[in-house]
């Protein structure tokens, strides 16, 4: 297996790229594993929120270049398929129901920044630089485009995918990659904060949440996404987490989810 996964008794499901000798880099075999990894994660009603993270210095390098190097041998239509599967993943994490915070602990260039970018919430260590690198070997930031350009817009991926040039932290966060930025040594504690805020949410308002933005940047129309959010809106708040949560600030006591 080439992740780690550790779930703890809150429901905090932790997934830890596992390549560290190649900066946890993906093949397909990594690729798989994580599709299915996260697969499993969503059937698992009892996962509030899931880190992910990589073992070692970096956080993803990307696409593994010896691996990507052989698909040369192979027809144009087993590429296509290989790149959907690299698709596949990107879309499991980014519509993933719950949070999906990204504890980056080192650099994420390639695919690896594609990851970043998927993530719900983002803390990295101040030493990690993103780059979308692809170009400055020839290739393109292909796949991971519809999540990042969705994530920072036209004119930061402009900017970025054209020269391939490194991020510093400081630029990721302000361009909107990253959320929070640190030092590895108050990584995990910084990590932890943001986990106890997240589980403060009633845990199916948190579900809706995510819907609903990902709902409302797809939709064709404000007519469209005033109708469904105004049904949202209706359903959560006649719902029990709606009505226990209310309750819960009117007696002034803890809602019975935490
Ligand atoms: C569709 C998707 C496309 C893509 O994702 S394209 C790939 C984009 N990725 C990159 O551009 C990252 C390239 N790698 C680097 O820039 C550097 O590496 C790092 C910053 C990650 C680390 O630098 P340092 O700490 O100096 O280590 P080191 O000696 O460069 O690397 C150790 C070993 O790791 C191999 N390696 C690093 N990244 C990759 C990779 N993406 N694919 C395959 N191998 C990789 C190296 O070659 C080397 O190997 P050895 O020990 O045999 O010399």
């Amino acid at each position: 297996m080439l992740y780690k996964l550790d779930i703890d008794q809150r429901g905090v499901a932790t997934v830890t790229l596992n390549r560290p000798e190649l900066h946890n880099a993906f093949n397909d075999d990594l690729i798989r594993d994580l599709i299915v990894c996260f697969n499993d994660l969503e059937n698992n009603s009892g996962v509030r929120l899931v880190i992910l993270t990589g073992e070692g210095k970096s956080f993803c390098a990307g696409a593994d270049l010896n691996w990507m190097k052989r698909m040369k041998d192979y027809s144009h239509e087993e590429n296509v398929k290989d790149s959907q599967n690299l698709a596949e993943l990107f879309t499991v994490i980014n519509r993933f129901t719950r949070p999906v915070i990204g504890k980056i602990n080192g650099s994420a260039l390639g695919g690896g920044a594609g990851l970043v970018a998927c993530c719900d919430y983002v803390v990295a260590v101040d030493t990690a630089t993103i780059a979308f690198t692809e170009v400055r070997l020839g290739l393109l930031p292909a796949v991971i485009s519809p999540f990042v350009i969705a994530k920072i817009g036209e004119s930061h991926a402009r900017a970025s995918f054209l020269s391939g040039a490194k991020i510093s932290m400081s630029r990721a966060f302000v361009m909107g990659l990253v959320h929070q930025v640190t030092t590895s040594e108050h990584l995990d504690a910084e990590i932890e904060k943001v986990v106890a805020d997240f589980l403060l949410a009633g845990p199916s308002a948190a579900v809706r949440a995510k819907e609903l933005i990902n709902r409302v940047v797809r939709a064709e129309t404000m007519e469209d996404a005033r109708d469904f959010t105004c049904e949202m809106i209706a359903k959560a708040r006649v719902g029990a987490e709606g009505q226990e949560g209310m309750s819960a600030l009117l007696e002034k006591r803890k809602a019975s989810w935490y």
